[in-house]
């Protein structure tokens, strides 16, 4: 008997699952196995010989036991049931086989205007297409239009939609098709950008092809110019020892960004975090790195709108810091690591609350630097020592490089 495995893959293997139950990445019919994706790389084909040029791969964590022959159902993050992958093979962390369809979620923006190859295929019918892939608002209707006429073919618009920017892209294209005439067609293909551009390129030509375009044309690449920064949202985000000072310059900043007025202030306030939002949570590493990601979660939230977030736990562990500034800078917002980098000494020297007493006494136990690990962080942007500074002094350690960025005005 199989084990019923369940997993949830990443935005990336979610984009390409969508693909591959829809029929636009024809003739792939699942997940490629490490000798395909190597093929792949190296010669453009599968080991079968068959063209095609870009590693459809998903992965799972090493401790995962899944092996040839095991179903896993694939869920997507709000849990529905989307497809099952059939494990022929595992190998270099990737996991090959063939993908069966459960569900379709019938939701997110312009769920309506995801229609599988097929559909519009047959909405097609027999005459020639031109497909036009699009990332960005099209600049050139006037050349679609033209080669469409003369090859007097029908336009179909595929606004590749991934990631945060992809309503905007299938925005971009309605208002494309407003102006090429009301017969144009609009296809949303969530097709996650490929690194190198060439075989970026050729997948969306196969993916044109798998609609039915009998010619492709690749829209042009978007210029994206970040807002300045004062109108980006920034995380601060404060780590270091239990008594080192983050929350009190971290209280110190939210206040003194108050009084300028310039920006909404969100804190995150560690106690108040531990009271409320990880209400519960132990000092295990597990429950440590949850409590991390909670804070980071909802301080990337704030930052995605254009909110400036302060944040000040211990968070002790640099990958699950890493995982935060990942979450930050993946809403398109700035990521600024303050280490409050007092030594234990002193740390323990305050002892504000007698918890470092305890700990020594063995009343505490994982107490963070007494018989808990704190990784040092080796990519903050900021260090402070407090030890010999005044309150004062240290917010504007932090005030001024906020200020001088141009976040603060
Ligand atoms: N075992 C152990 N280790 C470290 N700290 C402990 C522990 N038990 C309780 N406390 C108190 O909890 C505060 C740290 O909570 P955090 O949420 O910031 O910790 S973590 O980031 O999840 O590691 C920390 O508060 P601060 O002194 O403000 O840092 C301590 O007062
Ligand atoms: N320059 C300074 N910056 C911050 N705190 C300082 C400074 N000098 C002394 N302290 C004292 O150190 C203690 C730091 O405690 P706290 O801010 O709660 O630390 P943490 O949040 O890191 O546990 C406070 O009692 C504070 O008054």
């Amino acid at each position: 008997m199989t084990a019923p495995f369940e997993w949830t893959p990443d935005a990336r293997e979610l984009a390409d699952l969508e693909l591959l139950l829809s029929g636009a990445f024809h003739p792939l019919e699942g997940f490629l196995s490490s000798a395909d994706a190597h093929s792949v790389d190296e010669h453009g084909t599968l080991t079968d010989g068959t063209p095609w040029p870009a590693p459809v791969t998903f992965a799972l964590p090493d401790d995962h036991p899944a092996a040839p022959g095991d179903r896993i159902t694939l869920r997507d993050p709000e849990g529905a049931a989307l497809a099952v992958l059939t494990v022929t093979g595992r190998q270099d962390g990737f996991v090959a086989g063939p993908v069966e369809a459960l569900d379709t979620p019938e939701h997110g923006p312009f769920a309506r205007l995801r229609r599988s190859p097929a559909e519009i295929r047959k909405e097609l019918g027999e005459r020639d297409v031109l497909a036009v892939t699009m990332r960005g608002p099209l600049d050139n209707l006037d050349e679609v239009t033209a080669i469409a006429e003369e090859l007097d073919a029908a336009i179909l618009l595929l606004p590749l939609a991934f990631g945060e920017a992809g309503p905007a892209v299938v925005r971009a294209a309605l208002k494309a098709r407003d102006r090429l005439g009301e017969d144009t067609l609009v296809a949303v293909v969530p097709l996650a950008p490929r690194e190198e551009a060439s075989i970026d390129l050729e997948l969306r030509e196969h993916v044109a092809e798998a609609y039915g375009a009998t010619e492709h044309l690749a829209g042009p690449e978007p210029v994206t110019l970040p807002g300045p920064p004062h109108r980006r949202g920034l995380v601060v985000f404060f780590t270091g020892l239990s008594g080192s000072g983050k929350s009190t310059v971290a209280r110190g900043l939210r206040d003194a960004l108050l009084e300028r007025g310039s920006r909404t202030v969100t804190y995150l306030d560690g106690d108040v975090v531990r009271h409320l939002l990880s209400a519960g949570l132990t000092f295990s590493k597990e429950d440590r790195d949850l409590n991390i990601r909670r804070i980071g979660f909802v301080a990337a939230e704030a930052a995605r709108h254009g909110g400036l977030a302060i944040c000040a736990p211990i968070a002790p562990y640099a990958a699950t810091r890493d995982e935060v500034r990942a979450m930050v800078e993946g809403v398109g917002a700035d990521f600024l690591l303050v280490h409050v980098s007092t030594p234990l000494q002193e740390c323990e020297r305050r002892d504000r609350k007698g918890l470092y007493a305890k700990a020594r006494a063995g009343l505490i136990p994982e107490f963070t630097g007494i018989s808990d690990p704190y990784e040092e962080p080796e990519d903050a942007d900021l260090e402070i020592d407090t030890t010999s500074i005044s309150v004062d002094q240290a917010v504007h350690q932090v005030l001024n490089p906020l200020i001088q960025g141009g976040w603060i005005r």
